[in-house]
């Protein structure tokens, strides 16, 4: 393994709740390097240090936001163009991410999207789901999906990679072991309620997210982005009902299920120990988590309980770091070959490291 900062790590988006995320994991990481940080071009963030909108990273995060317009990307580009390896985060806006990812892509350089621009396969799902018409089309069903706990041999030696949203990290993280493992009945359609906290909604201030107007409220029922997102992983329908609250980070997903009938515990239980049993970053819980148990950790917390055929499983993320940033910083991780624990976990738990 490379003990050295090696591998620069530039961030779109860093103002924002993932991007500052993102820099934190990045500048606190054993082998990748803190290359730059970009903000749009008219940003009124633009020039500042990411410490100053963000003080309690003084002395940590005191780098500039580049105003990202065409001559400061071309310039980084072109300082990019010599490097082994290197590694570019969007936690930008979605239609951003569609418009800049495939002018970013380059020999040795591997792109990592947290936003929805490049997530549907279907493109003709983009416009209703994401106001946006799909320029890409042909490429949609070639870029991987960044679930490491599922989709990890199909990361290396891509150009882009599309990271999954949260509430569909959540979802799928409960949903996918019962469809592998053949448990569900044919007619089962899950049922997904989902609270989220604000930070969901990024950084900027927005009247139905303020503190005085916001308390616990279902929204975009039927309707929401996530929906498709989450059919097209678990390969079946479901119905998603997402719900925003006065916290600040963390999703729950309750997940009601219909399983065949002579289905055991047992079943259920080895459904989700097989999957995940040497997967760092989900434990498999006793008791119903809480959100603040997985608050500010890489970690989703599952948990599951059956009664008859009806199963219901809980799962609990920090919508920030498991449902967008160290989810991306676990895809790197397993890009470049390290441990994909590795800057997420403590040195113990990453020996393992190629
Ligand atoms: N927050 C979350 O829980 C999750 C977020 N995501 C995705 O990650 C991405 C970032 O989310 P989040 O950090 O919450 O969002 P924020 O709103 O907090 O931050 C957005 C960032 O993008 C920048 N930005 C805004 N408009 C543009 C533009 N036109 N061109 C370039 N940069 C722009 C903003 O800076 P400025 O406006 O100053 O330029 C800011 O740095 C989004 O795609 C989101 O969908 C995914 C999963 C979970
Ligand atoms: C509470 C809240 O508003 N959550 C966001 C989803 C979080 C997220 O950022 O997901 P994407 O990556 O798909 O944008 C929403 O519902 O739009």
């Amino acid at each position: 393994m490379a003990n050295n900062k090696n591998i620069p790590c530039v961030v779109f988006g860093a103002s924002g709740y993932a991007g500052v995320e993102l820099a934190k994991m990045i500048v606190n990481h054993p082998t990748f390097s803190l290359e730059a940080l970009f903000v749009s071009e008219q940003s009124s963030d633009a020039n500042k240090l990411l410490s100053d909108l963000y003080p309690k990273y003084k002395g940590l995060l005191d780098f500039t936001l580049v105003p990202g317009g065409k001559a400061n990307i071309e310039a980084l580009k072109s300082t990019l163009s010599g490097v082994d390896q290197g590694l570019i985060f969007l936690a930008t806006p979605h239609e951003f991410s569609h418009d800049i990812a495939n002018s970013l892509t380059a020999i040795n350089i591997t792109v990592l999207d947290l936003s929805g621009g490049f997530r549907l396969q279907d493109p003709d799902l983009y416009p209703e789901y994401y106001g946006f018409a799909h320029q890409y089309a042909g490429q949609l069903s070639d870029i991987p999906y960044g679930l490491p706990e599922w989709n990890a041999h199909n990361l290396k030696d891509k150009a882009l990679i599309s990271l999954p949203g949260c509430y569909p990290t959540a979802s799928q993280m409960a949903i996918k072991p019962l469809v592998k493992s053949e448990l569900l009945t044919d007619q089962c359609t899950p049922v997904i309620n989902a609270i989220s906290g604000v930070s969901g909604a990024g950084r900027k201030a927005a009247l139905a997210t303020s503190f005085c107007e916001l308390s616990l409220k279902p929204y975009n029922l039927f309707v929401h982005r996530h929906l498709p997102e989450i059919c097209q992983e678990v390969g079946r329908k479901v119905i998603f009902t997402p719900h925003v609250a006065n916290f600040d980070r963390g999703i729950l997903a309750t997940i009601v299920m219909q399983v065949k009938e002579g289905t055991t515990l047992e079943q259920i239980n080895m459904a989700f120990e097989s999957q995940y049993s040497d997967k760092p970053f989900v434990r498999l819980r006793s008791e119903a988590p809480h959100i603040n148990d997985v608050a500010h950790t890489p970690y989703c917390d599952l948990y599951w309980q059956l009664n008859g055929t009806d199963l219901i499983v809980i799962s609990a993320i920090d919508n920030v770091l498991k449902g967008a940033s160290s989810q991306a910083i676990q895809c790197a991780n397993i890009i470049c070959g390290l441990h994909e624990g590795l800057g997420l976990l403590p040195t113990s738990q990453t020996q393992g490291a190629i």
